[in-house]
């Protein structure tokens, strides 16, 4: 190599060092995790490569920076933490530890995940060739059944992407990026309608997976946004290219109008957002899609999976029912003869533990300084990071209920104790037995 391109990349990595350096200020934490490149970002966090000096276990941490800031920050972080703290599923990504350090804008928290090596987006582009059919399933597969494991708890993910679908060496793929999970069921329906303007409606979801109840601003959000994501990632890795493709909200709606054709009348009937619907009445009439064309249109190489596959086609059509309530369910799809075909048969998997659903329960409805109080509450300081890793100690982990009735039961005895976080009691309910100052979550027990 010669010395000037030499010397050019030393100063290249001086200057990444110090960088990384700058963004994983761990302080006491430092002495657990030692941080070793930057590796992703997206709109709200950094994430870098680091080790676990304790057990030389490669990790990934997550830097949510000044997360206190502002209630979008704070709700974000809130719903990400509550959401992975308790979960242990094969195809969801594993949190091993929170921390936070005071920063100059409020609190920076960090998420220590499971270092996994790549994400969908790259294996689908990183290549020229099409993904391999086998690939595709086997990726789908486990896209469905870490959706299974949400949806049956009623918790929408509300951001899938190629991009946030992480996916090791083996083909292991595990969903990632929590901060627009939400608990969705029939009494949801209260904030669906809060969210019923455009601003909220127009910051769920990724403009080309967005689904058209969000695009449209219709009121019923369920799990459903999801499938129509599936939908979407699936026709990516397919035709390698994104499906539908827009950069704006009135370009996504006529991607979908010339791509889906014309939403039937009751659906457009319910939407109130007049520019919407004119938007969408001018358009005119279009004849449906066939998915045969739609799915190989833009395909660079040869792929039989959509072609002349009638369970193929049925299994993608119903992915994208512009009508929410027609749109097929997790269960249904992982019962559907294409997924049947060409998934291998899946054991029963267990439930998402019922305190990820009481935990997500409220975090929609809460203040921005109730949502700081409660992120303090479960993220334990750097501080504390390094004095219990050095201690050996045991950590409390009194918000392990491990079902409905025993929850209830602890819920009662907070309601009575004298003990109070300052919020209404339904919140936090580990903090009500514990010594410790800060709740701090089971998965951190040795
Ligand atoms: N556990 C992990 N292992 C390896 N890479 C990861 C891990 N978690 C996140 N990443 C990488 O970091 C990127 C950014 O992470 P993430 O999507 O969580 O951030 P974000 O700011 O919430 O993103 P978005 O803009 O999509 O909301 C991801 O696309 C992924 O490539």
């Amino acid at each position: 190599m010669p010395a000037k391109k030499e010397g050019f990349n030393r100063v290249l990595d001086g200057l990444k060092k110090r960088q990384l350096q700058h963004d994983f200020k761990l302080e006491r934490a430092a002495e657990t995790y030692e941080p070793i490149q930057n590796i992703g970002s997206g709109a709200f966090g950094i994430v870098c490569e680091a080790v676990e000096t304790s057990s030389n276990d490669k990790v990934a941490i997550k830097k949510v920076a000044h997360a206190s800031a502002t209630p979008t920050l704070a709700r974000r972080t809130l719903r990400e933490i509550r959401v992975l703290r308790y979960i242990d599923h094969p195809n969801i990504v594993t949190l091993r530890d929170i921390f936070r350090t005071q920063g100059p804008l409020g609190i920076d928290v960090f998420l220590v995940m499971d270092l996994m090596q790549n994400n969908l987006h790259h294996i689908i582009y990183g290549n020229e060739e099409p993904l391999d059919e086998y690939y595709i399933n086997k990726f789908l597969g486990q896209l469905l059944r870490g959706l299974e494991y949400l949806h049956v708890a009623s918790i929408a993910h509300r951001d899938l992407k190629p991009s946030n679908l992480l996916v090791n060496q083996d083909g292991t793929l595990r969903i990632a990026d929590f901060g627009m999970a939400k608990f969705t069921d029939n009494s949801s329906r209260k904030h669906d309608d809060e969210e019923h303007c455009y601003y909220m409606t127009q910051h769920v979801a990724t403009l080309p997976y967005r689904a058209p109840e969000l695009l449209f601003v219709l009121p019923e959000h369920s799990t459903a946004v999801d499938m129509w994501a599936v939908g979407c990632i699936f026709g990516e890795m397919v035709i390698r290219n994104e499906l539908l493709p827009g950069r704006s909200v009135p370009g996504q709606i006529k991607i979908l109008l010339t791509v889906l054709g014309h939403p039937p009348q009751h659906v457009i009937d319910e939407i109130r957002c007049e520019r919407t619907r004119k938007l969408i009445q001018d358009y005119g009439t279009k004849a449906d899609g066939e998915w045969d064309d739609i799915m190989h249109c833009k395909a660079r190489g040869a792929d039989q999976i959509v072609r002349g596959n009638c369970d193929t086609i049925d299994f993608v059509k119903q992915l994208f029912q512009y009508d929410a309530t027609k749109r097929i369910n997790i269960q249904d799809a992982l019962r559907h003869p294409y997924i049947q075909r060409v998934t291998p048969q899946m054991a029963a998997q267990k439930k998402c533990p019922f305190r990820v659903k009481r935990d997500m329960m409220h975090v929609e409805d809460l203040s921005h300084q109730d949502l700081i109080k409660l992120m303090t509450q479960d993220v334990r300081s750097a501080e504390n990071t390094y004095n219990e890793m050095h201690s050996g100690g045991s950590f409390w982990s009194a918000g392990d209920f491990q079902s409905e009735r025993s929850y209830e039961i602890q819920k009662a005895k907070y309601e009575t104790s004298s003990h109070t976080n300052g919020l209404d009691g339904q919140h936090e309910l580990g903090y009500v037995s514990g010594g410790h100052q800060w709740r701090i979550p089971s998965y951190c027990a040795a």
